[in-house]
């Protein structure tokens, strides 16, 4: 027992010079439901966790607790910041070759100069944690770690308290049985500014027309009213069903939990390859499959669709052709069928330096034309001015990074803010110059639908 933390000790003048200490530990967990290792959390780390699982299901994670807090409320330097932060407590890491590599999960803000008064005040433009216990769920393979970072000693006991309690929160995910929970009650749903939606899609288009911009992305939202409080385990449960064929993600932050379920990765980085992936331009899904093809035919023919998306795939490699080699580009879209929308899809990827840091590229990426638009400063100044509201984390990156060097970040949409009884929703489109304000208010209520409908929220159609 305690052998890694005994043989650190004796080697402290060699591993660092300063007294910071990142130890972790990784036993095999057996089969363990990663909702349930969450809900276990509801003892002792509420507002502290954070749920995520890639879209092809390879990779869950679920922390609870936090070892660290990295935050930033800066604006460009954000991404730097959190990323240096990041490489010390990275150095300072003592695990043995068994363990699980650590992660650093978290999101930025949209845009930290697009601050408001909003239901966003408790969230900083940088909000990453590294876990105290983090499940892994891996190919298959369940494991659970401690971390722990310390800058002075008496980590031998700290330690050995940690294991009863990781001992305590795996009892508890295993024994109490995780019941199906009911989706809650809305009493009512409110449209915040419809009318102020409209007209900023109106004068959007005429500006694209005059040719200030070639593409904006204009966002609006909903808020929907509750019978009672959400438990936040019960947004994630009913989440992860909606629409499976997602990034599914939750971060807890003040008695609030941003969530939801993604299409759209912004950029993964697994051993030394990149990969990003061009998710714009929509239509809905077809009642029967005849019907549901020739919908899919008809956005592929699309010529807005289209211009939505090339803009995309335009800008993602730029940002490859300047970090990667042995790029990838495919020459046309393809479909992206979800549970209620179909998207053009272009994956793209390419090699990086095995030292290239994944927030490098993430600020390079962010925002996409997919949800900022070309130009980016232009855009970006629009939408600061038209949409009259704060994005805060929508549409944001949110995912995790490791101590290796690997991670992924999805872009932060088909996603909703949940504080107690209320939820607050997001939605946007790409604008061009052939858009119409009804059709794209239609196209949000589509996104709108998987967290609507995690959330009890009746959809028409
Ligand atoms: C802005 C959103 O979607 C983006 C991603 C895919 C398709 C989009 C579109 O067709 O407009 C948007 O660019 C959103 O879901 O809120
Ligand atoms: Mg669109």
């Amino acid at each position: 027992m305690n052998r890694k933390l005994t043989a650190s000790h004796d080697n402290q003048v060699e591993i660092n010079k300063s007294d910071l200490r990142f130890f972790t530990e990784t036993i095999d967990a057996g089969r363990i439901s990663p909702l349930a290792f969450f809900e276990a959390g509801n003892s002792c780390y509420i507002d502290e966790r954070f749920y995520w699982q890639n879209a092809d299901k390879t990779l869950t994670l679920v922390g609870l607790g936090h070892a660290t807090i990295l935050e930033s409320e800066s604006g460009k330097e954000r991404f730097e910041h959190i990323s240096k932060e990041w490489d010390i407590l990275r150095a300072a890491l003592i695990k043995e070759e068994k363990d699980m590599e650590p992660v650093l999960f978290g999101g930025f803000s949209f845009d930290p100069q697009s601050r408001k008064d909003s239901e966003w005040d408790a969230f900083p433009s940088a909000h990453f944690v590294v876990p105290s216990f983090q499940l892994t769920i891996k190919n298959g393979n369940t494991t659970i770690a401690i971390n722990l970072i310390t800058k002075n000693g008496g980590a031998v006991d700290e330690f050995e308290k940690l294991r009863e309690e990781r001992d305590r929160l795996i009892h508890i995910a295993q024994v109490d049985e995780f019941e199906l929970l009911a989706k809650p009650e809305v009493v009512s749903i409110e449209e915040r500014k419809k009318e102020q939606y409209l007209d900023a899609v109106q004068h959007v288009t005429e500006k694209i027309k005059d040719g200030d911009a070639k593409k904006v992305v204009i966002a609006r939202s909903i808020k929907l009213n509750f019978e009672e409080e959400v438990p936040t385990v019960t947004a994630l449960h009913h989440i992860s069903n909606e629409q499976q064929e997602s990034y599914h993600f939750g971060l807890e932050k003040n008695g609030q939990l941003f969530f939801g379920a993604t299409p759209e990765r912004l950029i993964e980085i697994s051993n030394g390859r990149a990969y990003s992936s061009c998710v714009a331009g929509s239509i809905k899904r077809g009642k029967s499959a005849m019907d549901d093809r020739k919908l899919g035919k008809e956005l592929m023919d699309d010529r807005k669709n289209r211009e939505e998306h090339q803009y995309v795939v335009n800008m993602i490699s730029q940002v490859f052709s300047k970090f990667c080699t042995d790029i990838s580009i495919p020459k046309k879209p393809k479909l992206m069928k979800i549970r209620d929308i179909q998207h053009l899809f272009t994956p793209l990827e390419g090699n990086v330096e095995q030292k290239t840091d994944i927030f490098s590229l993430v600020e390079a990426l962010h925002p996409t034309p997919a949800l900022g638009g070309v130009p980016t400063d232009v855009s970006m100044d629009m939408i600061r001015e038209q949409e009259q509201m704060d994005r805060g984390y929508y549409a944001a990156p949110i995912g995790w990074t490791d101590t290796a060097g690997n991670g992924e970040f999805a872009v932060a949409i088909r996603s909703a803010l949940l504080k107690g009884s209320h939820a607050y929703l997001y939605a946007g489109g790409g604008i061009v110059a052939d858009s119409e304000p009804e059709k794209e208010y239609d196209e949000t209520w589509v996104k709108f639908r998987p967290v609507m409908r995690a959330l009890g929220g009746k959809m028409n159609g």
